[in-house]
């Protein structure tokens, strides 16, 4: 677990992190969204010691990392940078290799896990000796992904991971990430300008802005409860969008009148999102969908989503 408590970094001329506190649960991925020079990368690189803090602790597993080695640390956690930060020079094999070659692995060793890595991350074993600028840019974030896991740290620590993608492949490769488990079983905080890739990765979103930390929740309370105003405005026009990403059928189902569904009416999954649902029922005749609550099932027709989102958006805001 992850403990950030007042964190702040000041410049001669500039405070780039003000008083910034979090905890991160084991297993949890953390997210924190805000705009260009809101602190994120500052208090991300607060974390692993790669800036010191002007004040404020930062313990991992309740030892202040003041206490810890750098060596130790790297073993701990592991860090993704945009623009994968690989070394030019170095192929990917060694790229991998290289915490794992810090911590004294034997070859044999050095090279299972290379291999099980290339392997979890779809990456070519022909480009275990191709170096980093003869890659694809999504290749080139997977090596930088296998890199940061090579010596199975329990924190991981992202930075813009997938900044540098066009929008296709970044969507491609989140999803691709999110379906990790390896990846599920790390304590992750990962920094984002991405409003859909923070609602899409995070268990909890928290918004940055001026060196603040303004607001800490999970996508759904961000969405249904913004703080403030500068949250508000960071989902855009696009918050309808969102909220039926993030809204869940089990949400409204209290907005929702209890009537029976007709006979073909297909079978909707409370965990599913509203967007689902819709497109779901778009797809049948009657329009109609049959939801099961508890021992019964209960009718949900596109009319029915709508007026229950409506209820639910002002009830929580
Ligand atoms: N070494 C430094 N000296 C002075 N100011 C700095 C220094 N490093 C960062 N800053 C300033 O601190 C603020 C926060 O920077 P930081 O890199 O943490 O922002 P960010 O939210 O990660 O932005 P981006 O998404 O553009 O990387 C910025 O205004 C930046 O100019």
């Amino acid at each position: 677990m992850i403990n950030v408590r007042h964190l702040t970094k000041r410049y001669p001329n500039h405070t780039a992190v003000e008083d910034v506190s979090f905890s991160v649960q084991e297993r949890e991925t953390l997210v924190l969204l805000g705009t260009s020079g809101s602190g994120k990368t500052t208090t991300l690189k607060m974390i692993n010691r790669l800036i010191e803090p002007t004040s404020g602790t930062v313990e991992i597993n309740g030892i202040d990392t003041l206490q810890q080695v750098p060596h130790e640390l790297s073993r701990t956690i592991g860090y993704v940078v945009q623009e994968t930060g690989l070394f030019p020079h170095y192929t990917v094999g060694e790229n991998i290799a290289i915490v794992p070659r810090l911590l004294q692995w034997n070859k044999n060793r050095i090279r299972n896990r290379t291999y099980e890595l290339l392997a979890m991350l779809r990456l070519p074993e022909k480009q275990l000796n191709a170096y980093p600028d003869q890659l694809s840019g999504g290749q080139r974030q997977r090596v930088g992904l296998a890199r940061a896991l090579a010596a199975n740290p329990p924190i991981l620590l992202m930075d813009e991971p997938l900044g540098a993608l066009d929008p296709i492949t970044r969507a491609e490769i989140r999803q691709e990430f999110r379906n990790l488990d390896e990846l599920r079983r790390k304590t992750v905080v990962l920094v984002t300008h991405d409003v859909r890739e923070a609602l899409e990765l995070g268990d909890r979103v928290g918004v940055m802005d001026n060196g603040r930390l303004l607001q800490l929740g999970t996508p759904k309370e961000l969405l249904l409860q913004p703080a403030h105003t500068f949250v508000r405005r960071f989902f855009g026009d696009q918050v309808l969008a969102f909220q039926l990403q993030v809204i869940t059928l089990h949400d409204i189902t209290p907005y929702i009148l209890p009537e029976s569904p007709e006979p073909d009416a297909i079978a909707l999954q409370p965990a599913m999102s509203l967007n689902d649902a819709l497109m779901q029922l778009t797809k049948t005749g009657s329009g109609s969908g049959a939801l099961r609550v508890g021992d019964w099932s209960i009718r949900i027709r596109a009319a029915d989503i709508w007026s229950a989102l409506q209820q639910l958006v002002p009830k929580s805001s």
